[in-house]
């Protein structure tokens, strides 16, 4: 990480990084970023030189604006402010402001406020406090308009991405403290400060908790299906660097059977399946409540003889057998050691010699993280992990740990982290 720079130094950065991506983007056609609503969409993962460029870029903006505000601006606007944008996202939600105002037409606040069910002066308020967060627009006052980023929560996955971290995480972030008075060190998802939040403490965790509620399952496997679209947690960055991938060399043939545990919709699959032809089959594998809702809506046409959902609960062994690579995509990170253990332990009556384990999940680089805010990303996920069912994210020694005690004939081939990804892909080989 970079010792503290001076304001002119980070200037001189935000110019020359701006001109290059500028740049870039023209030579690559690729639009220049707008947040103008209808604006193309930008790539989920840039060329690597522009993805250079943008990390340099954000870092050092991040920076500057923490050095030009000065130390008591800058805790008042971080944390001050924080349980204000929670208010404003979770109203949002709660009230789908979004997905009433319309998306070829401004709307006054007084129509808004009908269709939402809210009075003008609060529905006013919280778009207001949106616009200033460059959600929406307000051209003409008291009318408010989408701009590209409120027409994101406007969609179905956007709204459940923005509903499932305010919902469940708000509350349970506001015990969070209490968690760690009551139950230090706790290694128990029924003693996180989700199962505080939710009145639940003792066995349930955050996905049994919500097994029979059917709106907040969907909404979970919505967030998570939101989540493959976000250009630092999209599925691109495990598509194209699968061992098998081209970029990697090709130094493993094309596996035939895949499965992915925990796979939620199926959305990470349907796109291995489209990008490598020749996986002749793709299992999805997941809870009950999870695979009910899978199959009950038609598959992909294109797919259909090759993607299959299944019910599997990865506290209990492996139900299918001898497939060529059994994937973990931020699943093992939701799961403290001893349970994790499990999970992997799980694996190893299907295993045949040789299968392929892929865990994508987040390595910690405490101390030599690229950026602070690609350590802030980090962070989050782990107080978020922690949240929800007292795991933690692992530095890359805890992985080793954790799969040497597993099992020492899970071999870890290679770990890599993408430029810009968050989450790192570790390749693992069972020598049974
Ligand atoms: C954080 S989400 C990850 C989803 C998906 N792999 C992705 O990366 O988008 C965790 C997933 O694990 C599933 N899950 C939780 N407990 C499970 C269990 N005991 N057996 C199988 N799946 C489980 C959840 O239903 C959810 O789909």
């Amino acid at each position: 990480m970079s010792p503290s720079r001076s304001i002119v130094e980070l200037g001189d950065l935000v110019q020359s990084n701006t001109r290059s991506i500028h740049d870039l983007l023209n030579s690559a056609s690729i639009p220049q970023p707008s947040l103008a609503l209808g604006a193309p969409e930008q790539p989920l993962v840039y060329l690597g030189a522009i993805e250079e460029c943008r990390a340099v870029l954000l870092e050092a903006l991040d920076e500057l604006r923490a050095l030009v505000l000065g130390p008591r601006s800058y805790i008042f606007n971080t944390s001050i402010i924080a349980p204000s944008c929670l208010a404003t996202f979770h109203s949002l939600y709660k009230f789908r402001i979004a997905q009433h105002v319309p998306l070829d037409h401004e709307i006054s606040y007084a129509e808004l406020g009908e269709r939402c069910g809210l009075l003008e002066v609060d529905v006013r308020r919280i778009v207001r406090s949106a616009v200033a967060l460059r959600i929406f627009e307000e051209d003409t006052i008291g009318f408010v308009r989408h701009n590209a980023s409120s027409a994101v929560l406007s969609t179905k996955l956007g709204h459940d991405a923005v509903g499932f971290a305010t919902d469940e995480y708000g509350r349970a972030a506001t015990r969070y403290s209490e968690s760690l008075e009551r139950f230090p060190g706790s290694e128990k998802p029924g003693e996180s400060p989700c199962a505080i939040a939710n009145g639940t403490i003792g066995d349930s965790n955050a996905f049994t908790l919500i097994a029979d509620d059917e709106p907040r399952v969907s909404r979970l496997a919505n967030a998570m299906s939101f989540m493959t679209t976000v250009p630092e947690t999209s599925m691109d960055h495990l598509l194209e660097n699968v061992p098998w991938s081209p970029a990697r060399g090709r130094n493993h043939g094309c596996p035939e059977i895949v499965v992915d545990v925990g796979g939620s919709r199926g959305t990470l699959m349907e796109a291995l399946l489209r990008k490598y032809a020749n996986i002749r089959k793709g299992i999805v594998q997941d809870l009950p409540e999870v695979t009910l809702r899978n199959t009950t809506e038609p598959k992909p046409e294109d797919l259909a003889d090759k993607l299959v959902y299944q019910e599997y609960d990865f506290f209990t062994d492996q139900v299918v057998k001898d497939a060529d690579v059994y994937i973990f995509r931020t699943i093992v990170h939701d799961w403290p050691d001893s349970y994790a253990v499990k999970i992997l332990r799980n694996q190893i009556p299907a295993l045949k010699p040789g299968a392929m384990i892929l865990i994508n999940d987040i390595c910690m680089q405490p101390g030599t993280e690229k950026s602070k805010l690609a350590s802030l990303g980090k962070c989050s996920y782990d107080l978020m992990v922690k949240m929800g069912l007292n795991a933690k994210e692992r530095t890359e020694d805890e992985w080793r740990q954790l799969l040497a005690s597993a099992d020492e004939r899970f071999k870890i081939q290679s770990i890599i982290c993408p430029p810009c990804a968050v989450h790192s892909i570790i390749e693992i080989v069972w020598k049974g």
